[in-house]
Parts: C-alpha cells; structure tokens; sequence
C-alpha cells in the first residue's frame, strides 16, 4: 500500500530495513562477545576449534570420550579446555598435572559440576558422590570412613571372603550366570555392610531396586543426553557478575511435563520416586532390624546410629540415609566392573593366571582356601589385581570435579565453575610410563607397592573426593581375584564346532565401563578345591 511515499507494513511484519539493522546489530553483538570472549580464552589451556556461540558443544565426545581426549592429548598437550555453550570443560591428561590440581590445590577442585536432570531434577544431588563440597559431605564422607577405615574393616573380611566363594561354586556350577553372580556376590557383600541385609537369591527385591537406581544414575549423568544440562540457566562463561548472551530466559526445567519435546521431566519424576523410595526403603529395613536383631551387624547404619546414642536428629538421619546409599551405588557397578575385566585379563593372557596359581600354590598350599590376611604375602596376585585396575579402569574419566575459585596454573587461567575431568584412562595408558599399555603385565610393577600405589593414586580419585571405599574394594577384589585363582582354571568356552571363544576386548561407554560378552567356564584345579568351596558355602554367613 503506497500512502505520500511512505511504504507502510502490515503490523506485525518488519519492513527489510528494519530487519537489515536487526542482522547488523546482531551480527555486531557476536563479533564483539567474540572478541571479549577470544580475549579471555587466549589466557586459557588449549583445545580444538571452537564455533561462535556454540563452541565446541558438536565436538564433546560422547562414546569412549577418554580415547578422544586422549587423541586430543597429542595435539593439545596435557591440559586441554573444551567450551560447551558456555560450560569449560578442562580435560587433564597428565598424572603431575592431576595430582597438583586435585590433589595439592583439593581446597578448590573438590566441588561436582551442576547436573540439572540428575541433581535438581531427579535428586542424586543429596547423594554424596555428587554434592558440593561443603558440611554435609564432610559428614557423610565421616560416617563412612569411620565404619569402613583400615582399623575396622577386618570385621568385615568374613563376609567378602564368603562372598567370594560362593561366587566362584555359583560360577562352577553355572558357567553362563557369570554376570549375574559376580552382581549377587557384590550386591550380597555390600548390604550386608551398609545394612545388615541378607540377600536372599539373584531376583532379590533390594538387589533389583539398587541396580535400577544406579542404571539411572549411570544415564542421567550422561553429558549432553538431556536438553535441561545442555541449555541450562547459567551465568556468563567468562565473568560470574555478567549474565551470558547465550542464557536468555530457558529454565527448561520449569517447563510442564506436558511441554512436547519435554518427556525428560517425567523420566525424571519417575526417578526420583525410585530413588527416594529405595534409599529410605533400605534405610528404614536397616534401622529396624539391627534394633530388634534381624540384621546383621555390625553394619554402616547399625554402627553410626549406635554411636549417636539416640541423638539422631532428622538431619543426621537423612545425611545416614544419603551416605549408606552411596556406599551401596558406589561399590555395585565398579567392583562388578573390574570382577569381570579380571576374568577378561585372565582369558586373554593365560600365562599371568599360571603364575599368579603359582604364587598362591607356593603361599597358601592346596588344604585351605586364600583369605583376606594373605594379601601380604601375595605381592604378584596384588600386582595382578593392580594391572586391572591400570588395563581397565573401572571410571575411565574418574567422576568429575569442579572447580570453585578462578586459578592459574603454569601461567594458564582456569575459570570458577569449570568441569574438571582427569582421564585417568590416558594416565594409566601412557606408553611413556607404562610400556605396551595395552599388554596385561603385572611385572611391570615389579611387586613393589610403591609401584602399585601409582596406579591405585589415580584410579580411585583424587584429593578430597578420592574414594573412601578403597580399602575396603581392594579386600573385596583380592578375595575374588585369589579364590578363582587358588580352586579355578579360569577358561573360554567352546562354540559348537569345539573352538575355544575368547573374547575381545571390548567396553560398553558411560561413567562405569564394563567388558562386554565375558564368557568362560570355571573348571576346578582338583576335586579338594571344588570340596573345599563346598565345605565353606556351606558354613559361611
Ligand atoms: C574397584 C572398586 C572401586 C573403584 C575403582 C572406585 C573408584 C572411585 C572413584 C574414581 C571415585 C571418584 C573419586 C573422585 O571424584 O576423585 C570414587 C568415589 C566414591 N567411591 Fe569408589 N570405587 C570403588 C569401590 C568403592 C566401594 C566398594 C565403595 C564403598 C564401600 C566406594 C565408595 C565411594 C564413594 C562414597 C565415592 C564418592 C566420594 C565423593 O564424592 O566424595 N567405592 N570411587
């Protein structure tokens, strides 16, 4: 419509000129956010190209993401930085950088990164393993140190060393339910002591509902997977005070579950009720039963709860209910992951197992079976034990921490807020330090603890969040490790034409790694071995 040689627009159409300063202006504002951003970033470790706007939120690895950064190690160097639409990410490469940052400067990496689907949203933010550094973890780290430190943990020793053979006989006698059992023997070990519980066969109530709350654990912390963790609220990548351009007003998480595209939030709804349900289900089974002398005890909520002297506020109950729960997700998947990298190793390499039969021949002889107490006197089964957690790690990229206070580090800046993520799996695959990092060697550490202690420093975490299962999984994993070695030739299965299967080495990806398609058979040493784990099932708890 022409009107006095003006050109008038329909209203709500923006006229060409209108749009065209809209472009410039919009195009200007990226340029000089770039340019501040690029100022900022030039002080910062290196890392791949990064987009505007996006940066390298495309380029995050999301399957084996420690063989990418390692990759990217060549190129980068040993501390590499990833920004994901706003969020650094610092990948660490090298065990002296790891144990400066993480361990020497804990008082600001000790934090966890902020996970809206798995923290706000589902609530695994009130377990330990991923709440800030601050009094409640401090309390939940101590209710579980004082019940599972060095002093302690014989009283536990019975139970792991039952455990253990109950699941090599299970094996023996089921060759196919390996995974199966290897989860019930450490399900079995673990609530009995967190929570005196008895489990009671492989379809057990609790077993099921601890799994289902870590394989939903294990998926909602998956970087990138869900919408509320990648456009998150969040302030300014480079200075907290500045809101970023790329925050606008997206609080996906306040969306209503019926949003299209939105069906996170009723995943995570249902999650939670899991997760709240089963943690105070346990809890409450516990506390009843050590009371009235139906659980086993001592256990981790028994123990804690006793030394309150019935000063149990709601507070340090909920902080108990937490630090039990954790304890239980924490020790499942991991030991079941290295139970089985074990077997894969011993598949694979053969002549480590006769060595390794060898030593506790020579040790512990034929008339009884290996317990916890000979772990000193077994330094090649400890080295093999060491060498699965070096071949395979167990949380190839450790947990990640977080780090809460802006720092400089060999001249490089590293912001406040940033993900840190040791790749542990790239420390302990060095060639530089381990030759033929692939090759399943427990010489390497040529039976020196001091050796082993490198690989243990790195594979259980650093600085303040290190884990404090550690003693305790080691007796869990030694006890295995020697009681399928002292009565077992650990071997593959045949196919239908009689050849021997032996599997590949292969891992599925994710926060916890497990081998895939581990098969073999147990086949006892001598017909005492298979009597003796028969004598013992059958008096142990
Ligand atoms: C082979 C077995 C295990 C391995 C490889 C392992 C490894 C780890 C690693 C790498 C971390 C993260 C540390 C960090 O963030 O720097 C961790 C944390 C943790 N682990 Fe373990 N762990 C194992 C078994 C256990 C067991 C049996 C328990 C309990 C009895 C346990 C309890 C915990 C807890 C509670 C945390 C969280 C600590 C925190 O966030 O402050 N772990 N573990």
């Amino acid at each position: 419509m022409q009107t006095s040689g003006l050109t008038l627009e329909p209203p709500g159409v923006a006229s060409p000129a209108t749009l065209a300063v809209a472009a410039v202006t919009f195009l200007a504002a990226l340029v000089l956010y770039e340019l501040f951003a690029y100022r900022k970033r030039r002080s910062m470790p290196p890392g791949p190209f990064r987009w505007p706007l996006i940066g390298n939120t495309l380029q995050v690895p999301q399957v084996h993401p420690w063989l990418t950064y390692s990759r990217w190690a060549q190129v980068y160097g040993n501390i590499l930085h990833l920004d994901a639409l706003g969020q650094h990410i610092i990948v660490i490469n090298s065990a002296k950088v790891a144990h400066e940052l993480l361990d020497k400067r804990s008082a600001i990496y000790s934090g966890r990164p902020h996970l809206v689907m798995a923290g706000d949203l589902v609530g695994f933010d009130s377990s330990l393993v991923m709440q800030p550094y601050g009094d409640k973890l401090r309390q939940q780290r101590r209710f579980i140190s004082q019940d599972l430190s060095i002093a302690t943990l014989p009283r536990y020793c019975d139970i792991q060393e039952a455990a253990a053979r109950r699941l090599v006989l299970g094996v023996i006698n089921d060759p196919g339910s390996l995974e199966s059992q290897v989860k019930m023997s450490i399900a079995s070990i673990i609530m009995l002591v967190t929570y005196g519980y008895t489990v009671k066969n492989a379809e057990d109530h609790f077993i099921a509902q601890a799994f289902e709350m870590m394989d939903n654990f294990v998926l909602a912390i998956v970087p990138g997977t869900w919408l509320v963790d990648i456009i998150p609220p969040r302030k300014c990548c480079f200075d907290c005070s500045e809101v970023s351009i790329l925050m606008g007003p997206t609080a996906v998480k306040y969306l209503p579950s019926w949003t299209p595209g939105a069906t996170f939030l009723k995943t995570a709804k249902a999650w939670r009720k899991h997760l709240l349900t089963t943690n105070w289900m346990m809890y409450r089974w516990s506390k009843e039963n050590s009371e009235n002398g139906t659980a086993h005890v001592p256990n981790l909520c028994a123990s804690v709860l006793t030394e309150m002297e019935g000063k149990v506020t709601p507070q340090l109950e909920e902080s108990l209910m937490w630090a039990a729960a954790t304890v239980m997700g924490a020790g499942l998947d991991t030991n079941v992951s290295t139970i089985l990298s074990f077997i894969l190793a011993m598949l694979r390499f053969p002549h480590v197992q006769k060595k390794a039969q060898a030593e506790i021949h020579a040790v512990v002889g034929s008339e009884r079976l290996p317990e916890i107490s000979d772990r000193p006197s077994l330094p090649y089964i400890r080295s093999v034990v060491t060498e699965v957690y070096r071949w395979l790690p167990a949380i190839p990229l450790c947990i990640p921490h977080a780090l809460t206070e802006d720092d400089v580090y060999n001249g490089v800046f590293l912001p406040k807020g940033s993900v840190v993520m040791p790749n542990v799996w790239h420390m302990l695959h060095d060639p530089a330090i381990y030759p033929d990092p692939d090759a399943f060697k427990p010489e390497r550490y040529g039976g020196l603890d001091s050796e082993m202690k490198k690989v243990t420093d790195l594979a259980f975490g650093f600085g303040r969040r290190a884990c404090p299962g550690y003693h305790f999984a080691e007796g869990t994993i030694f006890s295995v490790v020697a009681t399928v070695l002292a009565t077992c030739d650990v071997v593959p299965v045949v196919n239908e034409h009689g050849q021997e299967i032996i599997p590949d080495i292969r891992y599925t990806t994710g926060a916890i790694i497990f081998p895939v398609d581990v098969k073999c058979t147990f086949r006892p040493r001598t017909e005492q071995a298979k009597a003796a784990l028969v004598d013992s099932a059958a008096t142990l708890l």
